[in-house]
């Protein structure tokens, strides 16, 4: 079966060759979680290098958020090993007591790892540009003048400058996406995982959110992305990764995916989302 596969970015060039010799940004290795007797994830490994998209397609419920949550310490796994930048991301302690083997670890990896969630999560008890600089502010301690320049420069940046002493609420869902991307981006972190950033938004407000993460591409970002738009994943992505019920059945680099799918699930996956 032929797919009309969108094209991808595979001539544009990805990272230096020079900085494929230090360690993954993230890699994570035989990765298993459960919910209760749910198994989530059944022996995944990724890895994303610096520079590159990595992105994750696959039906709802394969496991493609559970990844992203357990990268960044929002959940805890079963087994398996998850590294930044080749420093063990882990946990300790059992039952209830269990959490972060350290709380020095957590604030860094937050730093460095900043996520985008689909729902965006803006505070909306402050403006946009408050919730720009909240973070850099309070948890980095940053001064608030050299913060609230960068804050309204990647406000700029992402098309909504205008809106900085806006409230949340006044925004329209993709502005306020953009809002959420330059807040990630304010903390400067390393590396960005991004769940779903576009699912929320009405088709004409993604394009908005679609550009922004296109530009985030071009400069070569360190990107996780959990998407089900799959024009997005072939655009964007340096590797894409298909998960069915917490395994990866096929991945590679998109124009292998989208072009040249192997296994049957993934060509029917993708049959069914472009008719969807
Ligand atoms: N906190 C939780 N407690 C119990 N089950 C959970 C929890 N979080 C996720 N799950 C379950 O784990 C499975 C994988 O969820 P996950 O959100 O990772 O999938 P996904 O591939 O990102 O799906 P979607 O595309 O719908 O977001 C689902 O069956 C989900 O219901």
């Amino acid at each position: 079966m032929t797919h009309t596969a969108p094209q991808t970015r595979a001539d544009t060039g990805t990272f230096p060759e020079a900085m494929q010799t230090e360690p993954p940004v993230i890699e994570i290795t035989d990765l298993h979680k459960s919910f209760g007797s749910l198994e989530v994830l059944r022996g995944v490994s990724i890895r994303a290098l610096r520079g590159q998209v990595v992105s994750l397609i696959g039906s709802s419920g394969s496991g493609k958020s559970t990844i992203l949550r357990c990268a960044n310490l929002l959940e805890d796994s079963q087994s398996g090993e998850i590294l930044f930048e080749g420093e063990p991301v882990a946990w300790r302690g059992q039952g209830i007591a269990r959490q972060p083997a350290d709380r020095a670890q957590v604030r860094r990896l937050r730093t460095n790892l900043s996520m985008v969630f689909q729902q965006f999560n803006l505070w909306s008890h402050m403006t946009i540009l408050q919730n720009v600089m909240e973070a850099p502010v309070t948890v980095l301690g940053q001064p608030a003048a050299e913060v609230e320049a960068r804050a309204r420069a990647l406000l700029d940046k992402v098309g909504i400058g205008a809106k900085a002493e806006a409230w949340p609420a006044e925004l329209s869902g993709g502005q306020q996406q953009r809002a959420a991307i330059a807040r990630a981006l304010c903390m400067e972190p390393r590396a960005l995982l991004l769940d779903e950033p576009t699912s929320a938004l009405d088709p004409e407000l993604q394009q908005e959110v679609v550009k922004v993460i296109k530009d985030l591409a071009a400069e070569h970002r360190t990107m996780i992305l959990v998407t089900h738009d799959m024009r997005l994943a072939a655009d964007v992505s340096d590797h894409v990764v298909f998960l069915h019920q917490g395994r990866i059945e096929e991945q590679g680099p998109p124009e292998q995916v989208f072009g040249d799918p192997r296994t049957e699930r993934l060509r029917g996956f993708l049959s069914a989302t472009v008719a969807a």
